[in-house]
């Protein structure tokens, strides 16, 4: 990569052997993998390396309440979404709500033959809607979120899965950690509807009976049902079981599920402090910080200690040196990914908006039409640095609280992640640089909430269709401006 005092602009034939066909090339063709020449697509796969092909899946919850299962099948659905499998979740709870909107806990006692019927039509229509949703070709993975917590009625899902042939993959979540178990109750009395509007301590004392009632016909998932494909994970992982997993995708979800651990934790993501290329408007490159930069890196310390107290953290940065720099006075454990270096823009490194514009605009508007797959000549695209991504999520997911300092396109990418944006938003996502986010994720949603230095720094945003990136400071940008799907707080 040029350095900050270097012209970048690479020679035309260099440029040619890159260029392909962009305006007859299709979506698919953008999402081959991260080769850095011409190549074919993979027709086999779905553009991440993964093989979709015929499989649909049903990934069954089982467990008592508070027990994290909402919290995993979210996580699970954003995942695959973020790797561009369609998954959707069916959480019968919704479905029992719609005629018993916030039932207390004798509801769900077993020898209530009204309550019993209701649960099981929830459970039924939760099901039938499922199977209708799988017709559509690309839906892939669906989440039955509920206790399924017995045995009959487990084997009655896999039936009705066999039946119109779609895998079923039960997922259970077996925990006896108090603490963990408290501070799930804790926030499902908060952020439950069934309990939306309710004394919190009441809500919290009817839904420990709640507990109770389904420990009485809990069974586990055990030999019995050792012709089932099953993952069992106990005690936030301490320990797993896997049992006949058949398939890629199969492995591939439990994969991501051994990974996972439902305690309470946060993350921290920031851009590195203004850069010389930033002020220059250039993009890429490897850029020291300038000097209202190295004021963020001197401040960060303290943001980062008003929000995360004594937390321990672990930060992580990219090779580069803005990252680094901006790191550098943080007093915590430090490691460097390459993984999360800038979206590489091939031979657009060290240009500005407008000079791409002038020297390539078929290029230019290619990347405004479709900028999640516009892959750079000789770069990447969002889609193939959500692909280098993927290793820093899984490690994320198995990690506590960390502190990540990155670039804007990275920064965007691990966002969708935890917020669940859509890949056409996602790329035009404003993050302004001197500013700390908060993302703690929770059973029904990623809560987010913004920090800001007050240093002021350029804004390195471009609009859709504009040729410069915005002219006014971050300052005034960030105020008029929350993210897409999070609201934006002060
Ligand atoms: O995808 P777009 O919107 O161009 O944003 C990515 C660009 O952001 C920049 C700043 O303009 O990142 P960075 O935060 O690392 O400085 C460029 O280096 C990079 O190419």
């Amino acid at each position: 990569m040029p350095s900050a005092t270097e012209s970048s602009s690479p020679p035309k034939e260099a440029v040619e052997q890159y260029r392909p066909n962009l305006m007859n090339q299709s979506p698919a063709e953008f999402m081959r993998p991260t080769t850095r020449t011409r190549g074919t697509s993979n027709a086999k796969t779905n553009g991440v390396g993964v093989q979709v092909e015929d499989t649909r899946i049903c990934v069954v919850m089982v467990g008592l309440p508070a027990r994290g299962k909402s919290l995993i099948a979210q996580k699970v659905v954003r995942y695959l979404g973020w790797l561009s499998i369609t998954a959707k979740c069916f959480n019968v709870g919704n479905y029992r709500r719609t005629a018993t909107p916030q039932p207390n806990a004798a509801f769900f006692d077993t020898s209530n033959k009204e309550g019993e019927r209701l649960r099981k039509a929830a459970a039924e229509a939760a099901v039938a809607d499922m199977v209708k949703w799988f017709k559509k070709p690309d839906n892939l993975i669906a989440i039955l979120d509920a206790t399924n917590s017995t045995k009959a009625r487990r084997r009655w899902i896999k039936e009705r899965c066999d039946a119109e042939g779609i895998e079923s993959l039960f997922v259970e979540s077996k925990c006896d950690d108090e603490d963990i178990i408290m501070s799930n109750i804790l926030e499902v009395k908060t952020t439950s509807p069934d309990y939306q509007g309710q004394d919190p301590e009441e809500a919290a004392k009817d839904f420990r009976e709640r507990i109770k009632m389904y420990e009485r016909v809990y069974e586990t998932l055990d030999e019995d049902e050792a012709d089932m494909t099953y993952c069992k994970i106990i005690d936030v992982g301490a320990q797993v079981i896997i049992n006949r997993i058949q398939d890629y995708l199969q492995s591939r979800v439990v994969y991501y599920l051994m990974n996972l651990h439902i305690k309470p934790r946060s993350i921290w993501i920031s851009r590195h402090g203004e850069s010389m290329y930033n002020l220059s408007g250039q993009i890429g490159g490897d850029a020291d910080l300038s000097t209202r930069g190295e004021m963020y890196a001197k401040a960060l310390p303290d943001l980062v200690k008003q929000s995360a107290g004594d937390l321990p953290l672990t930060v992580w940065t990219s090779t580069l040196k803005r990252t680094a720099q901006t790191a550098r006075y943080l007093p915590y454990e430090k490691l460097s990914w390459k993984a999360l270096d800038e979206l590489d823009s091939g031979v657009c490194d060290g240009l500005t908006y407008a000079e791409i514009a002038q020297n390539y605009p078929e290029d230019f508007k290619a990347r405004d039409d479709d900028k999640y797959n516009y892959r750079y000549l000789g770069g990447e695209s969002y889609r193939d640095v959500v692909i280098r991504l993927e290793p820093i999520i899984m490690e994320l997911e198995r990690s506590e609280n960390i502190l990540i300092v990155t670039h804007q396109a990275v920064l965007r990418c691990i966002y969708a992640y935890f917020m669940g944006s859509p890949q056409d938003k996602s790329p035009w996502m404003e993050v302004p640089l001197h500013t700390l986010i908060k993302l703690t994720p929770r059973a029904y949603k990623t809560e987010e909430e913004r920090m800001f230095a007050n240093i002021p720094a350029v804004s390195t945003f471009r609009e859709k269709g504009s040729k410069a990136q915005h002219q006014e400071t971050e300052e005034s940008t960030r105020r008029n401006s929350p993210m897409i799907s999070g609201e934006a707080k002060a």
